[in-house]
């Protein structure tokens, strides 16, 4: 049975989160009288689309929040944070998502936007739509009687701040006003509008679930990184931990791995480039699991992307980049000189022959060319290529998202 896709209204609102919790199979929970309480609370119902059948029943949804992205080199663009896609379970496998992503992705290239990122629920949809992993989290777990550091480290830094441990409801403004030092530093990080921490959507901290907050503060009183976590059986739980200097995480770090009645500390969604198992005597007491993509990056528009990302060496590449879904092949020709690129199309032949949802992978410089072309998903004319795609691409810290939308 055809759909039709159409564009939302505020009018919507009840339709869309009712077809959107059908498709997941669970009741919706009614946000506060006030419109805050519940992750989807943020929702803009100006960017949202619903798939109608001919006799008028909505039977899918797909959302856009606005964000800033944070790209290599300390560049922020707009981009479109893709969410709450959902086909109600009698029209699946009926092609009710792909018009929806088909339409979506449309209207982001008339926005002028060069990537949309999205979270996956699985992890094998969204390839086919040109989305590839771009940041990875993982879970770090110690036993706290193994959580020693290492004092004899020539670099272990020296504390001059403090920490303050308040409730979330009590220090919501300098959360906000840390994570958004934090995320305009670091490459992959995603905004969070100060609507979603107004109305206490989303995920912990941004959401009002009750939250211990570790608060950092430099020797001049201001608040420059947090810790948000919650005790269960003696296990702690951190949500997040977000600062904008290496010395501040390590005290926040110490903090949790130094709390009373604990058995084991879990870092939840960590950096996968997170130095810990390096900062302790023990240097097997940290497990690492839950290793996964976090954002997958969409690339629309490649001479755009491309252009205002930043480098890490200077060069040139031919990249031809396939994108099946939109039936597009193109070659771009990149030219990067102190860091900077100009890329254009360009009849020449090409270096890398690459999908775009590979090129989303290494857009953020959290996925190695050559990891790739082992893999059997890129394609490169000889090795050199290879050696300087790889210096070209590469960040000097793995990219980190962790806002969850
Ligand atoms: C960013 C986010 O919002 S993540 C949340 C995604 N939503 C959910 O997981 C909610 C529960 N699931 C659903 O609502 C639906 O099954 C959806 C949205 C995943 C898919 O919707 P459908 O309308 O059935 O997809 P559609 O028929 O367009 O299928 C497109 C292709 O994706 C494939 N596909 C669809 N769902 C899945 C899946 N879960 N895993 C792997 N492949 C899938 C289909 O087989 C099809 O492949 P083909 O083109 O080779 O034939």
């Amino acid at each position: 049975m055809p759909v039709t896709v159409r564009a939302t209204t505020p009018a919507d609102l009840d339709i869309f989160v009712t077809t959107l919790h059908a498709a997941f199979g669970r009741f919706p929970d009614r946000p506060d009288e006030d419109g805050s309480g519940v992750f989807w609370s943020a929702l803009e119902m100006d960017r949202n689309l619903l798939a109608v059948t001919a006799d008028g029943r909505a039977v899918g949804t797909a959302a856009g929040y606005s964000f800033e992205l944070t790209l290599p080199g300390g560049g922020r663009i707009p981009t479109t944070g893709v969410t709450n896609v959902g086909v109600v379970p009698s029209h699946r496998r009926r092609g009710v998502m792909t018009a929806l992503v088909r339409r979506q992705l449309a209207d982001l290239r008339a926005r002028g936007e060069h990537v949309a990122v999205l979270l996956a629920m699985e992890a094998t949809i969204y390839r086919r739509f040109g989305y590839g992993p771009a940041t990875f989290t993982r879970r770090l777990s110690v036993p706290r009687a193994r959580a020693g550091f290492d004092e004899t480290r020539r670099g272990v830094p020296v504390g001059t701040g403090s920490i303050e441990v308040l409730r979330r409801q009590d220090c919501v403004a300098a959360l906000e006003e840390v994570y958004d030092r934090h995320r305009r530093r670091r490459t992959g990080a995603l905004d969070r509008p100060h609507r979603w921490w107004a109305l206490g959507a989303g995920h912990p901290p941004v959401s009002r679930e009750p939250r211990w907050i570790g608060l950092h503060r430099d020797a001049d009183g201001r608040p420059d990184g947090y810790v948000s976590y919650r005790l269960e059986d003696g296990v702690l739980l951190v949500d997040e931990t977000i600062s904008t200097d290496d010395g501040v995480h390590e005290a926040l770090d110490r903090f949790v791995l130094g709390h009373d009645l604990v058995r084991e500390v879990v870092l939840q969604d960590a950096p996968s480039d997170h130095p810990l198992r390096w900062q302790l005597l023990d240097h097997d007491a940290v497990a690492s699991s839950g290793d996964e993509a976090w954002l997958w990056v969409r690339v629309l528009d490649v001479v755009g992307a491309l252009g205002a990302r930043a480098w890490s060496a200077d060069g040139d590449l031919v990249l031809q980049v396939e994108d099946p879904f939109l039936g597009e092949t193109a070659r771009y020709r990149l030219d990067v000189t102190d860091g900077r690129a100009r890329c254009a199309p360009t009849g020449c032949e090409p270096d890398l022959t690459l999908d775009v949802a590979d090129l989303g992978s290494l857009y953020l410089g959290g996925v190695s060319p050559r990891e790739l072309l082992r893999a059997g998903r890129i394609t490169a004319r000889d090795r050199s290529v290879v050696q300087r795609a790889e210096a070209m691409f590469r960040t000097e810290r793995a990219p980190w998202s962790h806002h969850i939308f």
